[in-house]
């Protein structure tokens, strides 16, 4: 029996998702045992891959959020293109079975398709509906644009809940899934798919003028700041705060874990804005095939990879999970299942993803993106805590984002 390893960063009730898939394959043929670990949050999960790397112990299976893909993609001897392996595995990868979204996003320059669509998210609104009624608001209508968002805060907070609105992963909420919404570069070169001398953008009035915003709610108590990353999640199904900008992969650990009733609604925008709202950008990770792995490996990879991508897998992942149907046979084997009807919200993720996409909302690609995430964490919460205006911590963020990016350039040309 061939072992696989196959380190991940899915927590809670998305790794009790994962530890299933790796049983349900593992019972379904005899050959390839997968073995899941959890090796913390996706930044972790990457620096301990790259550093196993390096020392000869990389796992077979590395799952990578989306920030992480240009860095994977330039780190050319440590990863084999999963269309490489599916074939070295006797399997084909049809790359044209997936949502283009998603297919267009894990796709090289070249057309080649590098690792495998496994949780592909976008950005959403959750609300908690029992604290809304709690404060005089209509449970069944969640604010649809900021400035209601900042009115429904209000009540929220004026009927004694002290977080009436949080998000996780800011810069991807609030500047990259913000910025296709609207319709308005992130970064220039069509948010860095257009080639490596991209550089950041986010510093338009609308960008200046929604931090400011977001500022003016945390000064107010209405907008409280809960942490980087996938931190505030469990500030939400806790109860402890009543709206939230996250992952539409939130849906699994809300159904496990809350307390209360809660819908999902489309991302908040600015009405005044033309064009707008847009479609939000690809988040959640997929997975990357390590370098240095024998033949046999690659072909147990490969048969674990077609299984993921069965139609009946991949909706069900889709309908526990919250992540986006990756192919489009498991989105029409949801739809037919009724799950939508029964599920109101459950398909507000996938109708924000399948709109048409312009150059400026296709989704962003950086190098250094991990980086780049981390300071505008870091100046973002200059401007949350008042040390710095909205704008001195966007141009801040762009100035030292840009510095990473020049790097990156540097080290890549050629
Ligand atoms: O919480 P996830 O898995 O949807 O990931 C969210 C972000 O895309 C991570 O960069």
């Amino acid at each position: 029996q061939t072992e696989i390893q196959w380190w991940h960063s899915m927590p809670g009730a998305l790794g009790d998702w994962v530890n299933d898939l790796a049983r349900d394959f593992n019972a379904s043929q005899k050959d390839v045992k997968i073995v899941p670990t959890y090796k913390g949050t996706y930044d972790e999960s990457m620096t301990a891959a790259i550093a196993a790397f390096r020392a000869g112990n990389a796992p077979h299976i590395l799952q990578v959020f989306e920030v992480g893909t240009a860095t994977m993609m330039a780190s050319k001897g440590a990863i084999v293109p999963v269309g490489e392996v599916m074939k070295a595995g006797g399997a084909s990868f049809d790359a044209g079975a997936y949502v283009p979204a998603v297919a267009g996003y894990y796709t090289a320059p070249s057309g080649q398709m590098l690792s495998m669509p496994f949780n592909s998210s976008t950005t959403v609104f959750h609300y908690n509906k029992d604290a809304f009624k709690a404060a005089g608001l209509d449970p069944n209508k969640a604010p649809s644009t900021w400035p209601e968002v900042a009115l429904a805060a209000a009540k929220l907070k004026a009927s004694g809940h002290k977080c009436p609105f949080t998000t996780s992963w800011v810069s991807w909420t609030q500047f990259e899934s913000f910025s296709a919404w609207h319709n308005v570069e992130y970064a220039s070169k069509n948010n860095g798919f257009g080639g490596l001398d991209t550089r950041l953008a986010f510093n338009t009035p609308l960008h200046v003028r929604h931090i400011e915003n977001l500022a003016n709610m945390a000064k107010q108590g209405l907008f409280v700041y809960k942490g980087r990353g996938n931190a505030p999640d469990s500030t939400f199904y806790s109860g402890e705060c009543a709206m939230m900008t996250g992952s539409s992969g939130l849906y699994a650990n809300i159904k496990k874990n809350a307390k209360f009733a809660s819908g999902i609604a489309p991302l908040p925008y600015y009405p005044d804005v033309p064009g707008a709202p847009q479609n939000t950008v690809i988040g959640g990770a997929s997975l990357w095939v390590m370098a240095g792995k024998k033949p046999i490996e690659h072909k147990g990879i490969a048969a674990f990879f077609n299984y993921l991508a069965r139609p009946e897998v991949a909706s069900e992942s889709h309908k526990r999970t919250g992540y986006l149907p990756v192919t489009k046979a498991a989105f029409e084997l949801t739809e037919k299942s009724g799950f939508y009807k029964a599920n109101p919200g459950t398909d507000v993720a996938v109708t924000q993803m399948i709109r048409k996409t312009t150059d400026k909302s296709r989704g962003v690609r950086l190098g250094n993106f991990v980086q780049i995430r981390t300071i505008i964490d870091e100046e973002m919460e200059q401007v949350w805590g008042g040390k710095k205006s909205a704008k001195e911590g966007i141009d801040a963020a762009i100035s030292r984002g840009n510095e990473q990016l020049e790097r990156f350039q540097k080290a890549n040309k050629g």
